[in-house]
């Protein structure tokens, strides 16, 4: 008997609601609408063909007087600093306010500086007069395969308009602008997520969530101490040991990149919709990187064979009302991979590497075949849930968290 909680059922009249919502701007945009909704009827693919190059706007959108458009070089120390301090005070908070993301400069750098990024895709809004930067949107060139499709698109990331700025309906205008961008770039597709609901999911998946450090999480409020539990008796429940347990686990290395590539390739050959990976793409997103991406491997002692992968990338969150402490650790799973390791055992090594680097809560998402490892190894479902989007490209069938095999940053 599947206990429905209040919080759960106001989650789903909230949902609902949204879908009779107006959205007087994402109803003009080539995505999926809701009133299409079990129309399948309409062809999958792109929803509208390209427009010839000398047709798309070659001006700017309009920005009120007050303010104007600046390319971000996320090269450039200062502006990194500025689009930083901007993301930091302003960006995503959990719907109490307790946490907001606080992406480092590392992070953003290595987010937005893919193969064959464009820096004028690192969109800007600042004060004329004062040069404050006051809003941010990026977009980076991906290749996602949908189906037997493979797409070249943008990933777009990083929406964010200074507190003091909201509810003008500056949002559309920032996304019209990367829109007409990323078209002049010949490109008409994207992909990005978002924890509100937009006209129309691919999916929505949920957060899981595995503490490390229980003691902290239930200090800041990230989580409670569960029914009839004492604190020491959670401690225990959570207790990691010191070394992982599968012979052959190691940190992956650049010469390891051409043998990763071919088990990532072939491995998420089975999901609806999964980037594209070619050497470089893995070279950049996934070789480690000191706190922001860990990436570990299985190679067999006998054959020297790499069997199997896993991969966190760390997304720390300021904590905004604890007197104990001001950042919350979190690691996020990214791309894992399992031919020979049972994924469980996968996994708690990877949970026993977050902890070896302070991690305090070690977060998933239940897609791709993570659902098989979450409850085993002490996940709880989280109440955040995050839609997936893709622009100017139908799916006809709301896919399944599990048919997805993409995590955006
Ligand atoms: C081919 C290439 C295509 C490239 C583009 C592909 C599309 C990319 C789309 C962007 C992917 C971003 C991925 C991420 O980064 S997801 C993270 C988004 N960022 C945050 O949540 C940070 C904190 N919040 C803010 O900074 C502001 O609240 C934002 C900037 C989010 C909205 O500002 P504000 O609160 O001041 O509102 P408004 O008055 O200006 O505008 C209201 C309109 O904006 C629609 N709205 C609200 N939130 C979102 C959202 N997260 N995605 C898309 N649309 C959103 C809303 O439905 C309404 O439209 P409609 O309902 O009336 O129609
Ligand atoms: C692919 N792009 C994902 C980036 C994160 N995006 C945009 C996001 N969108 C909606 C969410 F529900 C969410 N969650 C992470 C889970 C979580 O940890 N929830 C508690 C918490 C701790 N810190 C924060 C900061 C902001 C929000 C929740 N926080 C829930 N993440």
């Amino acid at each position: 008997e599947k206990e429905i909680s209040i919080d759960a059922l106001a989650r789903e009249v909230q949902e609902s609601l949204s879908l009779a919502k107006r959205h007087k701007f994402w109803e003009t945009q080539p995505v999926g609408q809701f009133k299409e909704l079990g129309d399948s009827s309409l062809p999958e693919g792109p929803i509208e063909p390209p427009t010839p190059l000398s047709e798309v706007k070659q001006e700017p959108y309009n920005l009120p007087s007050l303010y104007e458009w600046i390319t971000c070089d996320m090269g450039s120390e200062h502006m990194c600093n500025e689009v930083y301090s901007l993301l930091t005070n302003n960006y995503v908070e959990d719907d109490d306010n307790m946490f907001r993301f606080n992406y480092s400069k590392e992070f953003l750098r290595w987010a937005l500086h893919p193969p064959g990024y464009y820096k004028n895709w690192h969109i800007g809004v600042r004060v004329k007069s004062s040069k404050k930067l006051v809003a941010f949107i990026t977009g980076v060139p991906a290749r996602l395969r949908v189906r037997d499709d493979v797409v070249n698109m943008a990933e777009i990331n990083f929406l964010c308009v200074h507190k003091k700025l909201r509810s003008k309906r500056l949002a559309p205008v920032m996304i019209k602008e990367v829109t007409r961008r990323v078209h002049l770039e010949n490109i008409w597709q994207a992909a990005y997520t978002a924890g509100v609901v937009l006209p129309t999911p691919v999916t929505t998946c949920q957060y899981w969530h595995r503490s490390i450090n229980p003691k902290k999480l239930i200090d800041v409020g990230f989580s409670r101490l569960g029914p009839r539990m004492t604190m020491s008796r959670t401690i225990k429940l959570y207790k990691l040991p010191d070394q992982t347990a599968t012979p052959g686990f190691r940190k992956m290395e650049i010469h390891d990149v051409p043998a990763v590539t071919r088990l990532l390739r072939s491995y998420l050959k089975q999901f609806v919709v999964a980037p594209d990976f070619d050497e470089n793409d893995v070279e950049h997103w996934l070789l480690p990187k000191e706190d922001v991406i860990d990436s570990f491997l299985v190679e067999s002692p006998e054959t020297h064979e790499i069997t199997d992968f896993c991969s966190f990338y760390t997304l720390p969150s300021s904590i905004l009302g604890s007197p104990n402490y001001s950042t919350l650790k979190a690691a996020y799973s990214y791309y894992n991979v399992s031919t020979v390791t049972p994924l469980v055992q996968l996994m708690n090594d990877a949970l026993i590497m977050a902890k070896r680097k302070d991690i305090d809560v070690f977060n998933a998402l239940d897609v791709m075949q993570n659902g098989t490892f979450l409850k085993e190894l002490k996940f709880g479902a989280g109440d955040g849930k995050l839609h997936y989007y893709l622009y100017n490209y139908r799916i006809n069938h709301v896919l399944n968290a599990s048919e997805l095999g993409l995590v955006l940053l």
